[in-house]
């Protein structure tokens, strides 16, 4: 990008790979994975063109939420050592041009979506943007510890746009796995949140453990842990998907709720290497990957 911007002594080019980086792209990696699963798992068929550009427009979309959530955030991400490296605490790009950039992206995003398939999917990923800046970024995170939880369905929303964006309507199956991803979210953050908490507390960011203490922290990653198991495996009973996707769930989300247990009765692990928590985060991630992969897996078995 040709713009430059002044810092310290040195003028720095705002290049495309900072641009990139605000647009979170390993996060958002699972997001659209789990978007084109809800797509695929649609008893539709959709051109392959048309499909390709719902999900890269939710793939935009979401990317412009991430841009436009560092943009809010600078402030906060330069004071934790996990973010101080980002473009805009760093000084590699300038606010303004972030946020044009993020605005300019969401947009794109909501006219390719239009453009590639509904109205109905358009709108539920405006909502989903607009839900991850207000709600979450600049309402709840800085006031509740509860916000990962409501503010998390953000995340939850990209299969049901991928469904939506194939089919124009909503099913039960798509509602179960915007559930399980919803239920998800707390194992998947407080696990981390756990052992980068002294980050959060420099920040004055009230995240669960900063807030409720550690202990507390634990037995809500085994709660949320065992309800997400059972709305993991819920679609296979109900008859929404086969056997395939049934136990890959259970046996997975059994590994999920062992891993959990581990963290939920572990007393204080002060100065200690926090491996279980290291450990739930890490498979958190191939767990949602792998259970997304079977619900297609499962639907092109069965049919
Ligand atoms: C409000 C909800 C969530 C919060 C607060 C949260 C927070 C985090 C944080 C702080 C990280 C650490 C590393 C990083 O910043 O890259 C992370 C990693 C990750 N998250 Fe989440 N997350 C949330 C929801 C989600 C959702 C919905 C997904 C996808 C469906 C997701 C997928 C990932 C992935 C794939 C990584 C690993 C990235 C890497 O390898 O660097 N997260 N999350
Ligand atoms: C389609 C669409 C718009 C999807 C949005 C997807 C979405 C909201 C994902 C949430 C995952 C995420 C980046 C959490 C980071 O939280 P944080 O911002 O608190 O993390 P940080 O401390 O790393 O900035």
């Amino acid at each position: 990008m040709a713009q430059s911007l002044t810092h310290g002594e040195m003028t720095l080019p705002a290049d495309w790979r900072d641009l990139f980086a605000l647009t979170k792209p390993r996060v958002m990696s699972l997001v659209v994975f789990t978007a084109l699963c809800g797509l695929l798992a649609a008893p539709v068929s959709v051109s392959p063109v048309l499909g390709f550009a719902s999900i890269l427009a939710i793939a935009l979309g979401a990317g412009a939420s991430g841009a436009l959530n560092q943009w809010y955030e600078a402030g906060l991400d330069a004071k934790m050592k996990r973010t101080a490296n980002r473009p805009l605490p760093a000084g590699r790009l300038d606010p303004q041009t972030a946020l044009q950039f993020g605005v300019g992206l969401a947009a794109f995003s909501l006219f390719l979506m239009l453009f590639a398939s509904n109205w109905q999917a358009t709108l539920l990923l405006a909502a989903s943007i607009l839900f991850y800046v207000f709600v979450y970024t600049m309402w709840l995170k800085p006031r509740t510890p509860q916000n990962i939880v409501i503010g998390g369905a953000a995340g939850a929303f990209p299969p049901l746009i991928g469904w939506v964006a194939a089919t124009g309507s909503v099913a039960p199956l798509p509602v179960l796995l915007f559930l399980l991803i919803f239920l998800w979210t707390p194992p998947h953050f407080w696990a981390l949140a756990l052992f980068v908490r002294s980050d959060y507390a420099a920040a004055g960011i009230p995240m669960m453990p900063v807030v409720a203490g550690e202990r507390a922290t634990r037995r809500q990653v085994l709660l949320y842990a065992i309800i997400m198991a059972g709305a993991a495996i819920a679609p296979w009973p109900l008859g929404y998907t086969g056997a395939l996707y049934g136990w890959t769930a259970a046996i997975l989300s059994a590994l999920f709720v062992l891993l959990s247990l581990r963290v939920g009765t572990r007393q204080s692990a002060e100065g200690d290497l926090m491996l279980p928590e290291k450990r739930l985060f890490a498979f958190s991630i191939a767990y949602l990957f792998i259970l997304f992969g079977a619900v297609v897996a499962d639907r092109w078995v069965l049919a």
